[in-house]
C-alpha cells in the first residue's frame, strides 16, 4: 500500500491557504511524482473561531502540542511568520524528530545558525526555499545547481511590495499611499508594511542570499539598509530622463580588501540592465558565477499560490528524503568566516540632487566641494523645474567609497549657496 506522509501546517493565512490549495489542485500529480500521498493532518491557527471554508475538511487547532505530540506527523510547515513563537515551534518540531519547511526569512536571517545546528543534531531536513523570492527557485539553485561556481556578486529585487509600488509610481505616476494600500490588498505586504518599505524584509533576504553565495554566515545585523520612503516623483522623473529606473536592490559582493559587502537600498539602475525590466510584484535575482557567467532567476516573489509553489516543492523534497531515509544531504553551507565590509568602505556611484541659489558661480562651489572630498563627477546638470529663484543641480559621481560621498555631503551642507540636499541615491553603472 502507498505510504501517506502526514503534515502539520502552522498558519493558514496568505501562504498557508495557498499550500492547502496547491496540494489539493495538484494532488494526483504530486502523489505520482513523490511515490507517496501527502496529507495535511492538522492545521494550527491563532483564532479557531474564524470562518475558513477552505479548511472545512481539515482538523484545525490552536494548540501547538496537538501537532508536536502527534507521532504520525513527519513534516511541520511553518507559515505563521515573525520570530516568536515561530522559531520556538520549529526548534521543538525538530527536537521531536520532525522535518521543517518554512517561508520565514525573519528566523532564517537571524537564527539560521541555531536552526541548522538543530537540524544537524536531530538528523532532519530544514528547508526554506520560500523565504527568498517567494515562488522563484533561488535557495536550491545556490545550494545545488550553482555549487560548481565561485559566486562573486548577487543582486536582487527581492521585495514584491516595494517593486510593485515603484513600478506603479514610475508607470502611472501613482502616489505612495495609494500604491501601498493596493499592495496590501493583494496580499504582498507583510503584516506590518514598514518591513517592506523600510527595506528590512529585503535585508533579511539579502542576508540569506549572501550567506549562501559566499559560504559565510551573514545576519540581518550585518546588512546596511535603506528603504524607499524618501523616493520622490522628482527622483523617478530624473531617473527616467537620465536613462535609469529606480529599484530597491539587495546587493551582495565579495571584495578582495574589505570582505563581504551586503546592503539594501534604492538604486538608479540603467534601463538596459536585466533587472530594470522586472516590474510589479515580480522579483528577480541576478547572480555572477565564475563558470556560469551571468544568470537571472525571475518570477513572482510574493502572493499566495506562487509562494505556496516553493513551500510545496520543499515538502516534496522532504518527502523524497523520508522515503529514502536520507536526510540533510545539503546542510548548512556556511563553512567559512569572512569579514563584513563596513558601510563607509563600500563603493558606488551616486546621484545627488541639490536645491541651490540661482546665481553665478554656484556650479563651481558645488564642484569644488565634491572635488575636495575626492569625489569626481561623471555628469552634472542644472535645471529650474518647477522652482522659482532657485535651481536644482543633479550630479552623478564616479565610483567612490561611501565615506567620501559622506564627506562631500557634509561640505555641500556647509555651503551658503546650497539650500537643501534633496536626494542621494546610489547608481549601478554596470549595464548588465
Ligand atoms: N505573503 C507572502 O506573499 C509571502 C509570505 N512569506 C512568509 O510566509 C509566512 C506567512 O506569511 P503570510 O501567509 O503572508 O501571513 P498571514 O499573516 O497571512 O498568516 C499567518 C497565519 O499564521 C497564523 N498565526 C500567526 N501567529 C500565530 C500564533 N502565534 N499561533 C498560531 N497561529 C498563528 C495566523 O492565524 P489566524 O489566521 O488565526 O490569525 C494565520 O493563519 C511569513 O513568514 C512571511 O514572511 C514569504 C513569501 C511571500
Ligand atoms: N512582503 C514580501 C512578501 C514576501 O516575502 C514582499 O513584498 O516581497
Ligand atoms: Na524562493
Amino acid at each position: 500500500m502507498q505510504k501517506v506522509i502526514k503534515i502539520g501546517l502552522l498558519g493558514a493565512g496568505t501562504v498557508g491557504s495557498g499550500v492547502v490549495k496547491v496540494l489539493e489542485m495538484n494532488r494526483q500529480q504530486i502523489t505520482e511524482r513523490v511515490g507517496a500521498e501527502l496529507m495535511i493532518k492538522k492545521v494550527l491557527v491563532r483564532d479557531c473561531s474564524k470562518v475558513r471554508p477552505f479548511l472545512a475538511n481539515y482538523q484545525v487547532t490552536d494548540k501547538i502540542e496537538d501537532i508536536l505530540n502527534d507521532d504520525e506527523i513527519e513534516i511541520v510547515v511553518e507559515l505563521m511568520g515573525g520570530l516568536n513563537p515561530a522559531k520556538d515551534y520549529m526548534l521543538r518540531a525538530m527536537e521531536a524528530g520532525k522535518n521543517v519547511v518554512t517561508a520565514n526569512k525573519d528566523v532564517v536571517a537571524q537564527f539560521g545558525k541555531e536552526m541548522f545546528a538543530k537540524a544537524e543534531e536531530k538528523d532532519v531536513d530544514f528547508l526554506f526555499e520560500a523565504s527568498v523570492g517567494g515562488g522563484i527557485p533561488i535557495i536550491t539553485p545556490l545550494k545545488q545547481c550553482l555549487t560548481a561556481n565561485q559566486v562573486t556578486e548577487i543582486m536582487g529585487i527581492v521585495n514584491g511590495t516595494t517593486n510593485y509600488m515603484l513600478t506603479k509610481m514610475t508607470e502611472c505616476g501613482s502616489d505612495y499611499e495609494s500604491v501601498l494600500k493596493e499592495a496590501q490588498e493583494k496580499g504582498y505586504a507583510e503584516a506590518n508594511p514598514s518591513a517592506d518599505v523600510d527595506g528590512l524584509d529585503a535585508a533579511r533576504k539579502a542576508a540569506i542570499l549572501a550567506s549562501l553565495a559566499f559560504n559565510t554566515r551573514v545576519e540581518l545585523k550585518d546588512v546596511s539598509v535603506e528603504g524607499i520612503t524618501k523616493i520622490t516623483p522628482d527622483d523617478i522623473e530624473y531617473a527616467k530622463n537620465l536613462g535609469y529606473v529606480i529599484k530597491l536592490l539587495a546587493v551582495g559582493k565579495e571584495t578582495q580588501e574589505n570582505g563581504v559587502d551586503v546592503r539594501v537600498h534604492p538604486v538608479f539602475l540603467p534601463k538596459e540592465h536585466p533587472l530594470a525590466a522586472v516590474n510589479g510584484v515580480f522579483n528577480a535575482i541576478f547572480v555572477k558565477g565564475n563558470a556560469i557567467g551571468d544568470a537571472m532567476f525571475y518570477g513572482q516573489g510574493a502572493g499566495s499560490l506562487p509562494t505556496a509553489s516553493a513551500v510545496v516543492a520543499d515538502v516534496i523534497e522532504v518527502s523524497r528524503d523520508i522515503l529514502h531515509d536520507n536526510f540533510g544531504r545539503v546542510r548548512c553551507t556556511c563553512y567559512e568566516e569572512k569579514p563584513i565590509c563596513p558601510l563607509e568602505k563600500t563603493k558606488s556611484s551616486y546621484y545627488v540632487r541639490l536645491l541651490v541659489d540661482d546665481k553665478p558661480g554656484v556650479l563651481g562651489y558645488v564642484a569644488t566641494a565634491f572635488g575636495n572630498a575626492g569625489v569626481s563627477l561623471e555628469s552634472v546638470i542644472q535645471t529650474h523645474r518647477n522652482i522659482v529663484d532657485h535651481a536644482e543641480i543633479v550630479a552623478i559621481s564616479h565610483r567612490v567609497e561611501h565615506a567620501q560621498i559622506e564627506a562631500a555631503l557634509a561640505a555641500l551642507k556647509a555651503l551658503p549657496v546650497v539650500d537643501e540636499i534633496r536626494s542621494v541615491i546610489r547608481v549601478e553603472q554596470e549595464r548588465g
